[in-house]
């Protein structure tokens, strides 16, 4: 996508539309123009405007010469630099992202109407029934999260949730050219803190729950939530989704400044479950609202996506679409890349591979597991916990494994820490519990024989990775290794499968 050149001027404008303190500019004559606001130096491209970002390990003013190497048109500073280029030098460079990637990019999101999706977990289930039920309502709808972006049958990776602001205004435009009048956006609390989000204005904004998580990054649980009630300011969204099951989410709800449909189990809840099961075929849930009673069918397997249903369900209202059209749309989304992902079945054991890393989450997953699982069926879970990322979790996820009947201790990408260590970490959680507990390092020697020694009624949940491919041991990211759990499983299951008819081919 090539994106059209803005005068320098109008970067200067735009760039004094931010409030925050002075703009000086030098250099750079009348006829200068600029493409495409890029934060890394090596993704600079000629006529690039570069912004030095002020990181948490590098200055991106140590790389201005680089940037100015491969091209750079001017720079964005906040603090002076030794270079030929034309700056602008403003207070804050990172608040300058969002309005300066918006008019870059040509504006995009004044062509969409958005929604914004946050929570612990079930971002990214939650932002594809949004959308499913926004495409069945007759918008084209994009999404962008943690499975990339995508609008129509088109689709394209990020390397983030909620990509940089530069970044994300491009995949907007992306999928306005494409035709798009709404798009769906995940919400991450470190974008949210980042400001990676500043400038956008949301039609509804949603709240799937809560719990902690990302401590390494906002330091407390208080300033985790204050991270992700800031989608729900006025200004920022026109009204709110919010589930509220726990009690992050009522206090979400009674708080906000801007009208908020509750979801949930609680008698006040606006759209309110009524029902539910599930299965390997998928879930129903019931509901209620002002306009009656519903029954949603979806493919989705496992009861952690009542609420997601449910939500998703609520936004369609706030939005004005038909329950009609909200049903057909909610049974037409297929299960994303990862979550609750279901193989096997017919005779072998199924097998369920799922992004859940929380302890919460990981709760909710050994459940679906066990809803899934026959009359005398085991849950076999195969679990590990990355390195160098919220150690604080890792007994939790221990103490929501005593759960399963056998659980199966692996890597789950060490990134330079001890791998063994962090397996004594989850097994302090698993202390004391009847759960068989087996220590497997090789992450895909442990799933293989999680699902060699799982019977017929049994259901293997890998839990951790959900979409992810690539696994990294060391610092290094060249050192990352293709690893994708749902393949090495569906490997396991043929060729096991294919042994025991074998077998049973040659017996007969
Ligand atoms: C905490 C966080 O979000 N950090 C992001 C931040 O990194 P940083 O502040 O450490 O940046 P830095 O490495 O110090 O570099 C400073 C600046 O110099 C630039 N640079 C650096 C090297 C160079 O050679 N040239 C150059 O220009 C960098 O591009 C950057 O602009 O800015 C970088 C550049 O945009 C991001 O890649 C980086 O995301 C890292 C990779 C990351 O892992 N972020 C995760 C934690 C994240 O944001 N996750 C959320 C939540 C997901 C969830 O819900 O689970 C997400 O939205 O994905």
């Amino acid at each position: 996508m090539r994106l059209p050149r803005v005068p320098w001027s109008e970067v200067e404008r735009r760039a004094r539309s931010v409030s925050g303190g002075p703009v000086t500019r030098a250099g750079g004559t009348d006829d200068l123009t600029v493409r495409s606001l890029v934060t890394d130096s090596r993704l600079v491209v000629p006529g690039s405007l570069f912004a030095c970002v002020r990181g948490a390990t590098s200055d991106g003013h140590r790389h201005a010469p680089a940037a100015a190497a491969r091209g750079a048109a001017a720079l964005l500073v906040d603090r002076p630099v030794d270079t030929d280029l034309p700056v602008l030098c403003v207070p804050s460079v990172r608040a300058q992202l969002g309005p300066l990637g918006a008019l870059l990019a040509g504006d995009p999101a004044r062509a969409l109407r958005l929604v914004g999706v946050t929570g612990s977990n079930g971002k990214t289930t939650t932002s594809a029934l949004v959308r499913g039920v926004l495409d069945a309502d007759g918008d084209c709808t994009g999404v962008v999260g943690t499975l990339g972006a995508e609008v129509g049958s088109r689709s394209r990776s990020t390397a983030l949730t909620t990509p940089e602001a530069p970044e994300l205004h491009e995949v907007l435009r992306w999928m306005a050219d494409a035709g798009a009048r709404r798009a769906v956006v995940e919400a991450s609390s470190i974008a949210l803190d980042m400001g990676r989000m500043d400038g956008l204005a949301f039609e509804v904004s949603v709240f799937t729950g809560f719990e902690e998580d990302h401590l390494d990054h906002h330091g407390t649980v208080e300033q985790y939530w204050a991270s992700k009630a800031r989608l729900f300011e006025p200004g920022r969204t026109a009204a709110g989704v919010v589930v509220t099951d726990d009690p992050w989410g009522r206090r979400l709800a009674d708080q906000a400044a801007v009208p908020v449909t509750r979801v949930g189990s609680d008698r006040d809840a606006d759209v309110r479950v009524l029902g539910w099961r599930t299965g390997s075929g998928g879930t129903e849930v019931l509901l209620g609202d002002d306009t009656g009673g519903h029954r949603v069918h979806s493919p989705l397997v496992g009861r952690v996506h009542v609420t997601n249903l449910a939500a998703a369900w609520a936004t369609g209202r706030v939005l004005g679409a038909a329950p009609d059209r909200i049903a057909a749309g909610l049974a037409a989304v297929a299960p994303p890349r990862g979550r609750n992902t279901v193989l096997g079945g017919s005779g072998r054991p199924l097998v369920v591979v799922d992004y859940a890393h929380t302890p919460r989450a990981l709760a909710a997953a050994v459940d679906t597991a066990r809803d899934l699982t026959g009359r005398s069926g085991r849950v076999h879970l195969v679990l590990g916990a990355r390195g160098r990322r919220d150690r604080y979790k890792r007994q939790g996820l221990g103490g929501s494994a005593r759960a399963a009947d056998c659980v199966w201790l692996t890597n789950e990408g060490s990134h330079g820490e001890d791998p063994a260590a962090i397996r004594g970490e989850l097994r302090v959680g698993l202390f004391g519990s009847p759960a068989r507990v087996r220590e497997v390092p090789d992450r895909r020697a442990a799933i293989t024989a999680a699902v060699a020694a799982a019977g017929p009624a049994d259901v293997v949940l890998v839990v951790g990775r959900g979409h992810e491919t690539r696994l990294l041991d060391t610092t290094d990211p060249r050192d990352a290794v293709l690893l994708d759990d749902a393949e090495v499983a569906a490997t396991a299951l043929a060729t096991l499968h294919a042994r025991e008819e074998d077998l049973r081919g040659r017996a007969s």
